[in-house]
């Protein structure tokens, strides 16, 4: 076994709380392995006043630490799941994912205690499509505007009075000591997770056989078995934070039960689906799922949306 393992990692607050979360855990485990961090900055927090989705996505967070795995610095990378992309492909392999924290949107304000009791017009700040679409489905009489930064900048962006309110996700909220920020814990009827919202993925390189076996025992079946059935959603429909589309899996009994949803960025639209079997079935359920919403139309949406813009 190697005697010292590297963690590559964004410098964000919540990449940090993240690594060392990884850190401690492997730590605990191998008390004969060093366990560092290698704290880098990605193009993805560089432009973070920018919208990510006009300039290339998810993806922007994750090149940077892959760089670090391919050139040797780096051992594993961690990141949030819900910011790995569905297409991640050789040399790199999502080895290990640990298990879901909160997987829900959280609703923060300092004026208003439910998101029910907004007033027509009052300005909500989110700039994911997933949640926009579905909060002005539910609440066609809210204002939606965008709102970037990482979890620090949004709130500052509250406090100052931009915003009526802000949607994040719980359990980033969670890790960073900020759970008092939480109003309310919106319901995944109102506002259905991203695929792979609150777990926390492990990159490595595939050819690292050694160490995907090292880190198996810090990895979750159940969350694992959910992650893949709504990662398969995702990557058959395209999936990307470009697009406004939603999947949870939640175990129950034994029993994976998959929704997803796709909607148009108004709300105007939604269509979902969803589907039940067995952990060891999780690609099929989410296969299913995808088909279902493109029979109801999900692709033209898609595909509408992926259009060049002017
Ligand atoms: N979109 C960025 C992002 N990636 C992961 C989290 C939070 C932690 C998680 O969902 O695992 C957040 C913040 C948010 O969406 O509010």
């Amino acid at each position: 076994m190697s005697e010292r393992l590297v963690i590559a990692t964004r410098a964000s607050r919540l990449a940090l709380w993240q690594a060392e979360h990884v850190q401690v855990r492997l730590q605990a485990l191998y008390p004969n392995v060093q366990v560092d961090l290698l704290k880098l900055s990605t193009r993805g927090d560089e432009i973070l006043d920018r919208s990510l989705s006009k300039v290339g996505g998810k993806g922007l967070f994750v090149k940077e630490l892959e760089l670090a795995l391919l050139d040797g610095r780096a051992d594993l990378a961690v990141h949030s799941l819900k910011d790995v992309p569905v297409d991640l492909q050789e040399p790199f392999e999502l080895s290990t994912i640990l298990a879901r924290a909160d997987c829900r949107d959280a609703f923060v304000s300092n004026r208003y205690a439910r998101i029910a009791e907004l007033p027509a017009g009052a300005i909500v700040g989110t700039s994911s499509l997933r949640r926009e679409a579905q909060l002005r489905s539910r609440f066609p009489h809210l204002q939606i505007e965008p709102l970037r930064g990482n979890l620090d900048t949004r709130l500052s962006k509250l406090d100052n009075d931009q915003y009526a309110a802000i949607i994040l996700a719980a359990a980033g909220l969670d890790r960073l000591g900020l759970a008092h920020r939480i109003k309310h814990h919106i319901d995944v009827e109102d506002s259905l997770p991203a695929a792979g919202q609150g777990a926390l993925g492990i990159e490595i390189l595939a050819s690292r056989m050694a160490l995907r076996s090292l880190l198996q025992p810090i990895g979750c079946e159940v969350t694992t078995a959910c992650a893949i059935a709504e990662r398969t959603v995702s990557k058959m429909l395209g999936g990307s934070c470009q697009v406004p589309l939603a999947a949870y899996a939640r175990v129950d009994d034994g029993v994976l039960r998959l929704r997803g949803l796709v909607a148009t960025p108004t709300g105007r639209s939604i269509y979902r689906a969803e589907a039940c079997g067995g952990l060891g079935i999780a690609v099929e359920l989410g296969e299913q799922v995808a088909s279902e919403l493109i029979s109801q139309g999900a692709d033209k949406i898609l595909a509408a949306l992926s259009e060049p813009q002017a």
